[in-house]
């Protein structure tokens, strides 16, 4: 494929879709969930002096080795990946999926402290960012459908809180054409904290 390909967005999906978890990505994803850990104790820390000075050149450091192997977007492993873990991002708390079926989805999450709106309560554009990740892939379905949102409305009913199991559900209500309009509900245990309803479009060849 060239690069003239990949501004077509289903090509783009499908070379990325085609993945395979390696001992190398493995080690990828560990390194993700590394980044995840410090993510969570750098919100919650007031470092002395010394302490951020140290860290501020180690990042610095890290971010020169990292930005010495830049990729272009279709050969990274960033976003990519699925299975029951998801995907390999750090947009939203890790997603573990259950139960993924053509029209229902069950997965599972759990938001560390990063993700604080204020007050123990999760950001609600977090929520909102998990319902398109999940919503999305409920409207990409078993087929690996390309899709983009067109819409995506929250509801937020109860306090969504960090540091807990939260139950993630995803249904598609119905389709049209190549509109798939879906619903999601995140739970914590008993308490319905927020739903969702959005509309996704299949893309067509030559779209972005
Ligand atoms: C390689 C990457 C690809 C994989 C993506 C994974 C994505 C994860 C999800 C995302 O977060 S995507 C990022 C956020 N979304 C966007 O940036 C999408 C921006 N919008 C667009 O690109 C276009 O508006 C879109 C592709 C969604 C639709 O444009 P089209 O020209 O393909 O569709 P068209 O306007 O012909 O509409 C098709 C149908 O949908 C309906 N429709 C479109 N937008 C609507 C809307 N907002 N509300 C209600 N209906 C809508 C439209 O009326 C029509 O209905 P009918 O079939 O009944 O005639």
């Amino acid at each position: 494929m060239t690069s003239v390909d990949f501004v077509d967005a289903i090509a783009l999906a499908k070379h990325r879709q085609n993945f395979e978890e390696t001992e190398h990505t493995r080690a990828y994803r560990e390194m993700l969930a590394a980044v995840r850990g410090f993510q969570n104790a750098v919100v919650q820390a007031n470092p002395s002096p010394e302490q951020l000075e140290q860290m501020t050149t180690s990042l610095q450091q890290m971010q020169a080795m990292l930005e010495a192997q830049a990729l272009p977007e279709v050969e990274r492993w960033y976003g990519r990946g699925g299975g029951r873990d998801g995907k390999l991002q750090l947009v939203t708390p890790q997603l573990i999926f259950e139960e993924v079926e053509d029209d229902r989805i069950h997965a599972h999450t759990t938001a560390g402290e990063f993700y604080i709106g204020m007050n123990g309560a999760m950001h609600g554009g977090i929520v909102a960012t998990i319902f398109d990740a999940l919503l999305g892939r409920m409207a990409a379905g078993t087929q690996g459908r390309v899709c983009r949102t067109a819409y995506l409305t929250t509801e937020y009913k109860a306090i969504t809180p960090l540091n807990q199991r939260l139950d993630l559900v995803a249904k598609v209500e119905s389709v049209e054409r190549r509109k798939r309009f879906v619903t999601g509900q995140l739970w914590h245990g008993d308490t319905l904290c927020a739903t969702a309803d959005a509309l996704f479009i299949e893309m067509l060849p030559g779209q972005q």
